[in-house]
């Protein structure tokens, strides 16, 4: 072994490997004399003479410090000692080999080193059998500290797994609060709103019975009129009456009877003076109703009429026009309350209607606080060829958040999280998702997926029309990542990967490896390439383990990667959807991100995920092998319903390992994922049935409860894993690392 004594020329010398002391050397120092120094077992090992020295015969291995406790192995050859790396000499502080340093120093320090010695370059021997033993003995003690490393990792992993749960229901607990005095503060604003919605409604019933009034003066309105007709038609009647018998009775008078009727002349004048007292009644009546309904005082001379006029119009009344000037007015006055009160109903019932839409935003917020899965529903518009069947529209947006189905039963209502018309845009649709791929960098295991029956939109909600003029969730979520990550390179360091799979046939195929040649082969040809299987980690997150995971570091590459595994999909025309999806598609993609100020590590995973739609062979004219792919994907969509309907009525046995489908949606449904569900549906009466039981289930998801965590990791567990990733892997462990 040869050593560089720069620096260290005398004293007492550690040898130290990974930071463990191994052995003490003692400089003896001079030119041609031995070095002498000890390993860990006690035992003493002497040095030959510097090489710069050898000319000047001093014998390589002579030893000299016979004294010294412990044989000093002797030098059987002159070959220099192999190199041991990492082994460097250290100045000892301790004083303890004082005694041998001493004895050892007396010599030195009557032969002072030379130029040689002296020089940074020097090297020295020591023998090969010390060599050896030393190699041997630190062979040991690596063994021994490899031994006792891997008991320390075993240690600290079982530690980490202490942490980690006691670290994770501390912050269970802290987001458990955290959430309770959000949802307490909801509460009592939805208290207060409630509060303030009956108050509303209080006021509306007074505005109603307000209105009550308003409409019987109306009414009344409408009964004088009809009261002006029917005296004035009287009125007529009984003036063509008189003028019948006046002209009668002139008629008489002109033939000029010899013999005068007493009796006949009596009856005449009885039914005259009626017929002029009736005609003089409606004429009364007449200016009555028509000063009631103008308002105006009604003028006349004649005294009788005058005070007749009183009594029916009120004491007072035609002396001082006023008090006939107020009967109108006040008729104007309540038409002009009548318009008031119109008006203040209308304003009631858009601010009644607005807050019942805030209810429902506050409601659904509370739910999304409780866990609850989020679910959107998009009616899509109606068809080329539901318009050219006639078929009627039966499906209506109510408001935001309600949506109204016409069956033959009578109108059903279902609430969503949010609700899209046909005339939704897919940045509309997108604006309401963004902020789950926010959470899915910030650590969050987050799942988007279309659901409903063939045609219905899945396809075009998730990846957009074929032109790319309307992309869809997909590419939009993938200029998302990259835009957020943009935003924050500053403070995070990122890194983007994608799975891509599809599951058809109830078999899972990784949409990276090509099937190129194999694009019209038959179903069972596929998946052949590679294994791929659903399995969840420690913390419930679903991963495809055997699947191809390529990473991205741009929007442009990771929609690459998606076109390349779009192509490998399996998708044919049926007579329901002329570019009908045959399988599931099922896009992970995974953020990690890591804190550049206190290295802490955060694992994200977003799942887009584009479900094959349920179909009817009789309405899709499925046969041969379309018709299995129908079959396989109702089996599937089946399992997914029965899933769906355990988790909402809190079954203890949730059937998850009924299908493939089920398995990948674990985390998702009932799981620890932030899951968002976008119920497609047709509009057209055409497909009801289907749309309600789409509608039915969509409603049955939102009462199932996740429990969404951030996969987060302090920078010490990150490290400690790394260090376990390399042990594992054979990898070499720095010091440094632990
Ligand atoms: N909101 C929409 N606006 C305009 N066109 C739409 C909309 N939703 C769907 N479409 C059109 O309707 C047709 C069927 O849609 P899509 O392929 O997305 O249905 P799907 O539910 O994925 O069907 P499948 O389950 O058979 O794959 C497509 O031509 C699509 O462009």
């Amino acid at each position: 072994m040869y050593v560089n004594s720069s620096g260290a020329e005398r004293g007492t010398y550690s040898l130290t490997f990974l930071g463990k002391k191994v052995g003490r050397h003692h400089t003896v120092a001079p030119v041609g004399k031995q070095r002498a120094w000890e390993t860990t077992d006690g035992s003493t090992c002497t040095e030959g003479p510097l090489v710069s020295s050898r000319p000047r015969g001093v014998p390589v291995a002579a030893p000299v410090v016979g004294d010294l406790p412990g044989s000093v192995p002797e030098l059987k050859d002159e070959r220099p000692c192999p190199i041991i790396p990492n082994t460097q000499f250290h100045q000892c502080e301790d004083n303890a080999a004082g005694a041998s340093e001493s004895q050892l120093s007396d010599s030195s320090e009557a032969d002072p080193p030379t130029e040689a010695e002296r020089s940074p370059d020097v090297r020295m021997y020591i023998p090969y059998e010390s060599a050896e033993l030393c190699i041997t003995q630190i062979a040991d003690d690596m063994a021994a500290m490899k031994r006792r490393h891997l008991e320390m990792v075993q240690e600290l992993e079982e530690n980490l797994q202490i942490t980690a749960r006691e670290n994770q229901e501390w912050s269970m607990q802290k987001i458990r609060s955290h959430y309770q005095n959000k949802l307490n503060a909801l509460r009592s604003i939805l208290d207060l709103y409630q509060g303030k919605v009956e108050k509303k409604n209080t006021d509306w019933e007074k505005r109603v019975a307000a209105h009550a009034i308003c409409s019987a003066v109306a009414e009344t309105r409408a009964l004088l009129n009809r009261m002006i007709e029917q005296n004035w038609v009287a009125l007529v009647e009984a003036r063509d009456k008189l003028n019948h018998l006046q002209m009668t009775r002139k008629d008489s008078n002109d033939r000029v009877e010899e013999t005068t009727d007493q009796e006949r002349s009596y009856e005449y004048e009885s039914s005259l003076s009626l017929l002029q007292e009736r005609v003089r009644e409606y004429e009364v009546s007449q200016m009555a109703l028509d000063s009631i309904k103008t308002g105006e005082s009604p003028v006349t001379n004649d005294c009788d009429v005058a005070s007749e006029l009183e009594d029916i119009l009120g004491h007072g009344t035609i002396r001082t026009t006023e008090g006939v000037k107020s009967v109108g007015q006040q008729l104007l006055l309540m038409q002009d309350q009548l318009k008031q009160i119109q008006g203040e109903n209308k304003k009631i019932i858009e601010s009644y209607t607005s807050e019942r839409a805030m209810r429902k935003k506050f409601y659904n917020m509370v739910e999304v606080m409780k866990g609850k899965i989020r679910v959107f529903c998009r009616i899509r518009p109606a068809s080329g060829t539901e318009a050219a069947q006639g078929g009627a529209v039966v499906v209506d947006k109510i408001d935001e958040y309600s949506v109204k189905v016409e069956t033959p039963r009578g109108p059903r209502e279902f609430q969503f999280d949010k609700v899209f018309c046909a005339d939704a845009s897919q940045e509309d649709l997108f604006h309401d998702t963004n902020r789950l791929i926010q959470s899915a960098i910030d650590g969050y295991n987050v799942c988007i997926f279309a659901y409903g029956q063939t045609g219905s939109g899945k396809t075009f909600t998730m990846v957009g029309d074929k032109e790319l003029k309307s992309p869809g969730i997909m590419p939009r979520s993938f200029h998302a990542i990259f835009d957020i990550i943009g935003e924050n390179s500053t403070k995070f360091d990122f890194k983007v990967s994608a799975y891509m799979l599809e599951l058809y046939n109830d078999r899972l195929q990784d949409l990276f490896v090509s099937l190129a040649g194999e694009a019209h082969a038959q179903p069972q040809s596929h998946g052949q390439a590679r294994r791929v299987e659903i399995k969840r980690n420690r913390k419930g997150v679903v991963f495809a383990q055997g699947a191809e995971t390529k990473e991205a570091s741009s929007a442009q590459e990771l929609y690459a990667l998606f076109l390349q595994a779009s192509a490998n999909r399996h998708i044919s025309a049926t007579k329901m959807n002329v570019e009908s999806s045959r399988s599931h598609l099922i896009v992970g993609i995974m953020v990690e991100s890591r804190n550049l100020t206190n290295g802490s590590v955060s694992t994200g995973k977003l799942s887009l995920v584009d479900l094959a739609g349920s179909e009817r062979a009789a309405k899709t004219g499925a046969k041969d092998h379309q018709l299995k792919e129908a079959n396989s994907i109702n089996k599937s969509l089946s399992a997914l319903g029965d899933v769906i309907s355990a988790l909402s009525a809190e079954l203890p046995h949730v059937p998850y390992r009924n299908s493939k489908l089920t398995q990948v949606m674990q985390d998702s449904l009932g799981g620890n994922a932030k899951t968002l569900m976008i119920v497609n549906i047709s509009p057209s009466d055409c497909n009801l049935d289907e749309t309600l039981t789409s509608l039915i289930y969509a409603t049955r998801v939102k009462a199932i409860t996740n429990n969404a965590q951030k996969n987060l990791e302090s920078k010490e567990i990150a490290q400690l894993k790394e260090v376990i990733r390399k042990l594992r892997s054979g990898e070499t462990v720095e010091e440094e690392d632990v």
